[in-house]
């Protein structure tokens, strides 16, 4: 889906970040001003400590900034008290990280479940599942599954609450490379068939033309946003 003109579902602006622990001060973001549309799909790349996380974890409001504002929406987040960054990020964002973080007790369905007893409007756990592709699996426990498998029910779990932005960090971080595509194409599928704005961080650049846009960060900072006039599907990537 082409970005969507009108109000974008992210403005942020002159964004910045530092940690400082004791004596050290790390700027981890050094002003960052960026839109992100509805229904996009955007990849964010750079070097190891570019401030990529550091990003994405602000647009999820898993933490804020230290100066600068971040508008969700109509919302400021950079204003949102712990109890408001919670309902946002419970009722409008999904997660998926590196490792898949599911409960070893529960089922696929189970840990899925999970979250449509906490949010408003749920989808059908079995919907969720089928959009992953993962429907006959779904009495399985997450050590009966493999990596590629127990991430799609990581995003299955992520988008079952019809989340407005599925936020992604290193999805494909500890998967192989025919897994890691299927991974992908998961993601492009969801941002394509439920308009789902997507926002993925890799270290693969080659993952890149998957994007509506890349946005390349160097040091904490923007370096160059590429728009990519034809966006080619996961299977047709290589690297
Ligand atoms: N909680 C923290 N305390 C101190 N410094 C931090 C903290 N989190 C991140 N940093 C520092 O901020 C900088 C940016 O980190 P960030 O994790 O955003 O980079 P990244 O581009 O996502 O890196 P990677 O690709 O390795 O995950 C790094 O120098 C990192 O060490």
């Amino acid at each position: 889906m082409p970005p969507t003109p009108g109000a974008p579902l992210f403005r942020v602006h002159a964004v910045t970040k530092v940690y400082r622990t004791g004596e050290v001060e790390v700027h981890a973001l050094r002003g960052i001003d960026l839109d992100v549309f509805r229904g996009e799909f955007i990849v964010l790349l750079g070097a190891s400590g570019s401030g990529k996380s550091t990003l994405l974890n602000i647009l999820g409001g898993l933490d804020v900034p230290s100066a600068g504002e971040v508008y969700f929406g109509e919302q400021r987040l950079t204003d949102a008290d712990e109890t408001e960054l919670t309902r946002y990020r419970r009722e409008h964002v999904g997660f998926v990280f590196q490792f898949y973080n599911l409960i070893p007790s529960l089922t696929v369905r189970e840990n899925v479940q999970l979250v449509t007893d906490i949010v408003p409007d749920p989808m059908p756990v079995d919907e969720a599942l089928d959009l992953v592709a993962l429907g006959s699996r779904r009495d399985h426990f997450p050590s009966q599954l493999s990596g590629g498998e127990q991430q799609r029910v990581a995003i299955a779990r992520a988008i079952v609450k019809r989340p407005e932005v599925l936020l992604c960090d290193e999805p494909t971080g500890a998967l192989d490379y025919q897994t890691g595509k299927l991974v992908l194409d998961v993601i492009a599928r969801i941002n394509q068939e439920l308009g789902t704005t997507a926002i993925v961080i890799t270290h693969n650049a080659a993952i890149s033309g998957m994007a509506d846009r890349v946005v390349v960060l160097a040091d904490g900072r923007i370096q160059r946003v590429d728009v990519n006039a034809h966006k080619i599907s996961p299977a047709e990537l290589s690297w």
